[in-house]
């Protein structure tokens, strides 16, 4: 446990003592003499801790005590004040100090609540890792693939380092994000999510970092930026391969030095967060075409954590099905619907291209429009009506009046044609399920 405590005192002489009582009782006492010193080494450490006398000679406490809680909102602060400015104490503790302690005070009372003070975080840390454990994880299914993906995840989630998701667009990138953070230690901090391919690019670097008062015209107030807010806790960095290069630079930076600065302002601020990047494409092959930096691409794929698309896992269509009725049934206050067998086979087979997302839409669809309980294949939208579905449907497909070789040829064009296509175009990727070379791939489909 961090028993890291930030002690500001002027009086050389108090500073001295209290640090060694405190250094005597194993706690790591980062002393400092005055209010720059103590910003100072905000930025270098992360306090559970802080223990600030209420006079200094630069700042005055109660606006260190500002300081503190917007730079590092879990410390907690106990303000030391002589008997004249019990007033100015009870202020602090109105502004978010947690105690104080009237001077002259007992080292013995000092060493009580402090002792008291860590023995709560414990607590509090240990309640969280309870609760984490029996957090459910919110994605459903129960493939191989997606149990292989949920273990993997929960294992990287238990330390603090930044995991990259990388799966076709709707495969529950997000909502792996999630999960990821209800199951980590820091899931009572910030997740702060951000779409890096919404944000207009001249706007990127003030939503990331933060605007000073009067940064540019317009700026009249303080901003913190996304990386800020997630302080504690976890950044989402959905769409990484959207990010300009110059951005990849100042990110990386920070990444390195856990350290930002607002735009307008040089005032370093300490920052600590676990990242999770995502992208639905390839980030190796944006690092090959060059859109994506080689230092950037290896900070990020630090874990790499794939999440299959749904044609790769079709046992979790089911699960999915009966979750997301349930889930639009009651939301939209309707008698479930219920699909008859051939639709399930149809929806089990066909090639969704869009994932989770294109399911849970278009059971949305189907829960609020149809017009009775029982939804048969012929309510489907038009291409899932028309999908090959299982083999009966494919052999309504052949032609008969082709010659053996014509019909086989025939046959393996359309099978190609369909793998290639559930690959979204990526012929690396359709070679390899049907197990061929690229080359021969490539013949087949000249021919
Ligand atoms: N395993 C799952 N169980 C339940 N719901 C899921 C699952 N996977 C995805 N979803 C749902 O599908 C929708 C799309 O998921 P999500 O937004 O997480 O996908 P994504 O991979 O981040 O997509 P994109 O790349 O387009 O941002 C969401 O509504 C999400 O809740």
């Amino acid at each position: 446990m961090n028993k890291m405590i930030l002690l500001v005192e002027d009086d050389p002489v108090h500073l001295e003592m209290l640090s060694e009582v405190l250094s005597d009782h194993n706690y790591d006492v980062i002393p400092a003499k005055d209010g720059q010193q103590a910003v100072d080494a905000l930025t270098q450490h992360c306090f559970p801790v802080a223990l600030i006398d209420i006079r200094l000679p630069d700042v005055s406490g109660m606006s260190l005590l500002e300081v503190i809680l917007n730079q590092q909102p879990d410390c907690t602060i106990l303000m030391m004040t002589g008997e004249a400015t019990v007033e100015a104490a009870v202020d602090a503790l109105k502004k978010g100090a947690h105690d104080y302690l009237a001077k002259p005070f007992r080292t013995e009372l000092l060493l009580l609540k402090l002792k008291r003070l860590f023995h709560l975080q414990q607590i509090e840390a240990e309640n969280r890792d309870l609760r984490r454990r029996e957090q459910p994880s919110g994605m459903i299914g129960d493939s191989q693939a997606l149990r292989k993906f949920l273990t993997a995840a929960q294992t990287a989630a238990a330390t603090d380092v930044t995991i990259l998701l990388q799966g076709e667009s709707g495969t529950g990138k997000e909502l792996a994000a999630d999960f990821i953070h209800h199951v980590s230690l820091r899931r009572d901090k910030p997740l702060v999510k951000v779409n890096c391919g919404a944000i207009p690019e001249t706007l990127l670097e003030s939503e990331l970092f933060g605007t000073e008062r009067g940064a540019f015209t317009g700026a009249d107030q303080v901003r913190r930026g996304y990386l800020e807010q997630a302080h504690g806790g976890t950044l989402f960095l959905d769409e990484v391969g959207e990010i300009p290069q110059s951005m990849q630079v100042k990110l990386l930076r920070v990444l390195q030095d856990g350290v930002i600065r607002r735009l307008g302002s040089e005032k370093p601020i300490k920052v600590d967060f676990r990242l999770i990047a995502a992208t639905h494409r390839n980030l190796a092959e944006l690092r090959d075409e060059g859109s994506i930096r080689e230092d950037f691409f290896y900070r990020l794929n630090v874990v790499p954590l794939h999440l299959p698309p749904l044609r790769q896992r079709r046992e979790d269509i089911p699960l999915l099905i009966a979750h997301f009725i349930d889930k639009y049934a009651s939301r939209y206050n309707k008698e479930p619907i219920q699909l008859s067998i051939e639709t399930y086979e149809r929806l089990k087979n066909c090639p969704l291209p869009g994932n989770v997302r294109e399911l849970e839409n278009l059971i949305e669809r189907l829960q609020v429009l149809a017009p009775g309980k029982e939804i048969t294949p012929g309510m489907l939208p038009e291409p899932l009506r028309q999908s090959g579905g299982n083999n009966g449907d494919i052999i309504q497909c052949f032609r008969t009046d082709l010659p053996l070789r014509e019909a086989i040829r025939d046959f393996e064009l359309r099978f190609i044609t369909r793998v290639l296509n559930e690959e979204g175009g990526n012929r690396t990727a359709a070679a390899q399920r049907l197990k061929i070379s690229r080359k021969s791939l490539w013949e087949k489909l000249a021919l």
